[in-house]
């Protein structure tokens, strides 16, 4: 490891349990210094700079100018990041270009929170916020993260004192020596391993995408629960959370093929024997992608036991609740069968309920 690697001198604050050091085929990346227990701040930073925009509307010339504003150790700050590889400042940052700067701006930003900006008249914008994190963006992507990047802030007072910050807390308990990786994007969960790869635009080479590389078969089972997952989630919640990537190859097929199924989650018309059905079967397979982490577990397991209360049929809602206190998911699942095709004294409000949220007319 290079004593005088430009990385070395980046301002990482002096509470947080990291270093950066070499990672085989990913570059530089960021290790725990001593064990960081779930939940905990890994590090705050502020943006070195920020541009107030939808990401599709930030041009070169908006990032040439607002690093034109940094200063000289700034832009000395910025001129490493470039290519993730030390780069000397020779001939003045500015040289580089409008073109090379936005490379460097676009492999990292963070996109901080949305705020919706007034405009006269009474009509409301969303209006995103972007921020250039010199210390954030030497994490490097895993798709089975153990940290994470929000992107709102937690409380109002943060949202005051954190509009150009952002900060990273672990997701699972990280140990000494462990590498801290996050996901850079979202919806990752329902991507086949084709689909993440090209969307991140590398190949990814972490734990999960480096087993499913080397064993076709773990592939083809890995790719085939991302797509269930990303079918069971269309059931659920009548969106497809990865419609917004698919561009018009052949990738994209639609995520539910059956006209009448996706007729009936696009107007929430399942009934609660099915949603529990699907609940289960999503959690199932979240858990064999190894995405389950502690969080998420609490949050899958109180929202299932919820809709086992939901239940109006009390016959139901007792094979509902006895299906969720199994111990094993075959006996779960076998439970939750029982009620397939079982109408509930509840449905029609669920259904009512659901279309209001999704804005459907009644
Ligand atoms: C924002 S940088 C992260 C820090 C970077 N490794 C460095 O040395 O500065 C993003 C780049 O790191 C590399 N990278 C990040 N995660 C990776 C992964 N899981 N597998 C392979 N390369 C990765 C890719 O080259 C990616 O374009």
């Amino acid at each position: 490891m290079a004593d005088d690697h430009p990385y070395l001198d980046l301002p990482i604050p002096k509470y947080a349990p990291i270093e950066l050091r070499p990672t085989p085929g990913k570059g530089w990346g960021v290790f725990a210094t001593r064990d960081i227990k779930r939940g905990s701040l890994i590090m705050k930073e502020r943006a070195m700079f920020i541009i107030q925009k939808q990401s599709g509307n930030i041009t070169e010339q908006d990032v040439y100018e607002a690093v034109e504003r940094l200063s000289d150790s700034q832009m000395h700050i910025i001129a490493c990041l470039s290519d993730n590889r030390p780069r000397e400042l020779s001939n003045g940052m500015m040289d580089s270009g409008p073109l090379a700067l936005a490379q460097i701006w676009g492999k990292n930003c963070f996109s901080l929170e949305s705020g919706v900006e007034g405009r006269p008249f009474g009509d409301y914008v969303e209006q995103k916020r972007w921020g250039l994190f010199p210390c954030h963006s030497r994490f490097n992507h895993s798709c089975q993260p153990n940290a994470g990047v929000p992107e709102s802030p937690e409380s109002p007072s943060e949202s005051q004192v954190g509009r150009n910050s952002t900060s990273s807390y672990a997701e699972r308990d990280i140990a000494a020596g462990e590498e801290i990786t996050i996901s850079y994007k979202n919806g990752f969960r329902s991507r086949t391993l084709d689909e993440r790869h090209r969307l991140l635009e590398f190949e990814c080479s972490c734990t999960v995408c480096d087993r499913a590389s080397k064993d076709p078969t773990f592939r083809q089972v890995s790719d085939l629960r991302r797509r269930l997952i990303r079918g069971l989630i269309y059931l659920l919640d009548g969106i497809d959370e990865n419609s917004e990537y698919d561009d018009d190859d052949s990738h994209s097929r639609p995520v539910i093929c059956d006209p009448i199924m996706r007729k009936a989650a696009d107007n929430c018309d399942f009934p609660l024997s099915a949603r529990l059905i699907y609940d289960l079967l999503l959690a199932v397979l979240t858990e064999a992608e190894g995405l389950l982490d502690i969080e998420t577990a609490a949050n899958t397991w109180t929202h299932v036991w919820r809709r086992a209360c939901s239940f109006g049929t009390e016959e139901n809602r007792k094979i509902a609740k006895l299906a969720v206190q199994q111990k094993t998911w075959i006996e779960r699942l076998g439970m939750a069968f029982q009620l397939d095709g079982r109408a509930d004294a509840a449905d029609y409000w669920h259904t009512l309920a659901y279309r209001q949220v999704k804005g459907i007319k009644i």
